[in-house]
């Protein structure tokens, strides 16, 4: 089954105040009833797009033996290389290899007195193979990380909140982290799982994809509806702290890819904007505060004000084999919100 997303053009956030208006309508709905959408007017070119897209490519391209010189087994902060298989959604592995990168900061080891998301801090690891990759992975990062600051401006000014409320949130150390990904086909033994339904863990992701499909979308009625690619668009969805920030206003949505037929290869780019690891998410004061059914309650998922624990409950989850070899006693720390 398809689904035509609502379609949000950021360039219209510096209309007129009529423009405007209409412009955040639009945005508050898509953000409340769909909680994914299309983007367009965000500034990003073409050619930035292209260059990018070129240079995941070359990576994927490169000898295996290249692509594991950089394996996230090597790196206890969960980066580098992941292959194909190794990750885990919903207990299942993904069929997809991808880079996991952030913002390069030094090592970080979190002593005995202090919370283990600090882990997620450290170097990233880039292949001697193709030295543009770091260029233009960090770059990446920088352009769509204004983008995403304007967009949750405007989104929470759209739902009539203080549109700097979190700010603060994500002042000096954001989170940043940006994936590059390739679904290499379908598993030999027929599994379709590109990567299983989950929701992301933070405010906002901006995902790129190519021209091939297989994402899907969760509605409110279960049913799982594919986004076709949009030339030019980002998929926007909303992570599970804007559904903490809100009171379950706002939802964080399931969403999941299906593997590309036969040996087709896909390849896909979401970056994820998120707040300071030890930021804690105060619930944003909006008008429509008194109507929030409160934030999802799922015992296989629980969900964390304090951001860094939201973020490396995922971490464990998907990189089991990181998980062991360097954090056995993370694995049953923390408490849910609510
Ligand atoms: O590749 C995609 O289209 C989506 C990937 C995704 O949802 C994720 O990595 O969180
Ligand atoms: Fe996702």
């Amino acid at each position: 089954m398809s689904n035509s997303l609502p379609v949000i053009d950021l360039s219209a956030a510096s209309g007129d105040a009529a423009t405007r208006a209409a412009f955040h309508e639009t945005l508050h709905g898509a953000a409340r009833d769909v909680g994914f959408f299309h983007l367009t007017g965000h500034g990003i070119t073409e050619s930035e797009t292209a260059e990018l897209m070129r240079t995941l490519r070359a990576f994927f391209a490169l000898p295996e033996a290249e692509r594991l010189s950089i394996s996230n087994l090597n790196s206890p902060h969960f980066r580098g290389y992941t292959r194909i298989g190794d990750e885990r959604t919903g207990g299942s592995p993904d069929w997809r290899d991808q880079i996991d990168i952030g913002a390069e900061r030094a090592p970080r080891t979190p002593g005995a007195d202090e919370p283990g998301y600090w882990w997620l801090e450290g170097p990233n690891q880039w292949p001697a193979a193709l030295p543009g990759l770091r260029t233009a992975a960090l770059h990446w990062i920088d352009r769509l990380s204004a983008v995403a600051e304007r967009l949750l401006h405007e989104l929470l000014a759209s739902i009539g909140a203080p549109a700097t409320f979190y700010d603060d949130a994500f002042a000096d150390r954001p989170h940043l982290h940006l994936k590059l990904v390739r679904y290499p086909g379908s598993a030999p033994d027929g599994a379709a799982q590109g990567v299983g339904a989950h929701k992301d863990y933070g405010f906002l992701t901006l995902l790129l994809q190519d021209e091939v499909g297989g994402l899907q979308v969760e509605g409110a009625d279960g049913v799982f509806r594919d986004v076709p690619p949009m030339p030019g668009a980002f998929v926007i969805n909303l992570g599970e702290l804007l559904e903490v920030a809100t009171n379950g206003y706002l939802k964080a949505t399931n969403h999941r890819v299906v593997s590309p037929p036969g040996t087709r290869e896909r390849y896909s780019v979401p970056f994820f904007y998120n707040p300071r690891l030890d930021a804690r998410i105060e619930p944003v004061p909006f008008p429509h505060a008194h109507r929030a059914p409160g934030v999802t309650q799922d015992s296989s998922n629980p969900l964390f004000a304090e951001y860094g624990r939201n973020e490396i409950k995922g971490w464990l989850r998907a990189h089991p084999e990181v998980a062991r070899r360097y954090h056995s006693g993370l694995l049953t720390e923390g408490s849910p919100v609510g």
